[in-house]
């Protein structure tokens, strides 16, 4: 389970580490039924307690919710959270921009004045998130999204389905033909321990969405991001890269399958591929970073199933300790437009700052032969 990451605002926030709570061990079990044993409680006390601190640690969550709700806010948005106008005249693509994460970081982008290319795999989804982000806009202040009354920015919304070489390749055909220029592409959608999948091209599905379909997308586009340059690539990575590694042998899990592992090792694969890049990009102003969110509230969680009395205290908890999507997104637009990280490249970002790597996503090596058998699995290289 993981464990809550500290807010994106000043504020430090409470760690919680949601423990499983492990069944006794056999042998205190065969004691218990001889009636011997230290005289420890009973199996239903035990399941009293457990669900008494389940019920306390949700209180403490509401009460904790409250507080922080109401204190204020606690999300430094970046740029002082005015339609500053910085982005105006820059193009943006961001993968996966109709939900969590993605969403709220093209709010943040429209608002700074971006043209945000919303690529999406469901359109039906991602009109209804393009509708909802232009009201939004519009009720805060902000002028009609690609108006020429004022400063904020545009929105368009492209088909691109990440579990499909064909639908990149499509949908970079596409771009190339239609948009003179390319400022920030944001490579943030993601699946998150889903069952054992393929995508339509044999992939495994958390591989292949988060790092396969993202490499192709990324390559087939840097030509545009050149010329288009001073340019950046955003990747959207996580601390659980740390429970992941890179097993050549089965890319795609089908000796055997553990699907937190997998999505671990997706995520690995994006910070890998992040220094792999940016070692070929040295020279050409195009730069390209990583970062981790922290926990945010989203539908990443959508795969996870749980007890039926369990998900609403954990849905209670999630309120109060994971951070809000506009918290979670703010590295993203930090990256993606903040002057302070010009020229910056190849480096890996939580809360707007810097931080250290583990030694094995710093392997040059492993980054290398990752790159070269990508492009033969998404095939650049015949
Ligand atoms: N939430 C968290 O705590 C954390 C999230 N992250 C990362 O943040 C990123 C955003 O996830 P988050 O906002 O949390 O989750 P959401 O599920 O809310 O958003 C994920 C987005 O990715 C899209 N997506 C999924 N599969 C595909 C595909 N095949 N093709 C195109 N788009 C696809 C989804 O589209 P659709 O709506 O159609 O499913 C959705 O728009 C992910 O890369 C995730 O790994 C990292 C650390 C923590
Ligand atoms: C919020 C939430 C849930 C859990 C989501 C989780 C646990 C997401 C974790 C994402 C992580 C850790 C991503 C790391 O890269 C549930 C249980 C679906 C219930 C509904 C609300």
């Amino acid at each position: 389970m993981p464990h809550a990451a500290p807010s994106g605002g000043n504020r430090p926030r409470p760690r919680v580490l949601l423990l499983q709570v492990a069944p006794p061990a056999p042998r205190v079990r065969r004691l218990r039924k001889s009636g011997a044993g230290a005289g420890g409680p009973s199996a239903p006390a035990a399941m009293a307690v457990a669900t008494v601190a389940a019920l306390l640690a949700a209180l403490g969550g509401a009460l904790w919710l409250a507080a922080r709700r109401f204190v204020g806010p606690s999300v430094q948005r970046q740029h002082g959270g005015g339609n500053s106008g910085l982005m105006h005249g820059k193009t943006v693509l961001i993968t996966g921009a109709n939900s969590g994460l993605g969403r709220a970081t093209a709010a943040e982008l429209l608002r700074l004045g971006a043209r945000v290319i919303m690529g999406c795999r469901d359109r039906a989804r991602a009109e209804e998130a393009a509708g909802q982000l232009r009201r939004e806009l519009r009720q805060a202040g902000g002028p009609e999204p690609g108006s020429d009354a004022g400063e904020a920015g545009e929105l368009v919304v492209k088909e691109l389905d990440l579990a499909s070489l064909r639908s990149v390749r499509a949908f970079c055909q596409e771009m190339l033909q239609e948009e003179p220029r390319l400022d920030v592409l944001i490579n943030n959608a993601g699946i998150f321990q889903c069952p054992y999948m393929k995508t339509e091209d044999g992939f495994e599905m958390q591989f292949g969405v988060n790092h396969l379909g993202h490499f192709l997308l990324t390559n087939l586009l840097l030509g545009l991001l050149k010329s288009s340059a001073p340019s950046r690539i955003v990747v959207v990575s996580s601390k659980l890269y740390k429970y992941g590694d890179i097993n050549f042998e089965d890319l795609n899990s089908e000796q055997s399958y553990n699907k937190s592992f997998c999505y671990s090792r997706s995520k690995l694969a994006n910070i890998l591929f992040t220094r792999e890049l940016a070692r070929r990009l040295e020279g050409t102003n195009v730069t390209v970073n990583v970062l981790h969110p922290g926990i945010v509230r989203t539908n990443l969680g959508r795969h996870i199933h749980m007890p039926l009395l369990v998900k609403p205290l954990f849905n209670l908890v999630s309120w109060a300790f994971f951070k809000t999507p506009l918290e979670g997104a703010q590295t993203s637009v930090y990256l993606a437009s903040s002057p302070e990280v010009d020229g910056v490249s190849g480096k890996y970002f939580g809360d707007c700052k810097e931080e250290e790597l583990l030694p094995k996503a710093m392997d040059e090596s492993v980054a290398r032969k990752l790159w070269d058998i990508s492009e033969v699995m998404v095939g650049i290289l015949k």
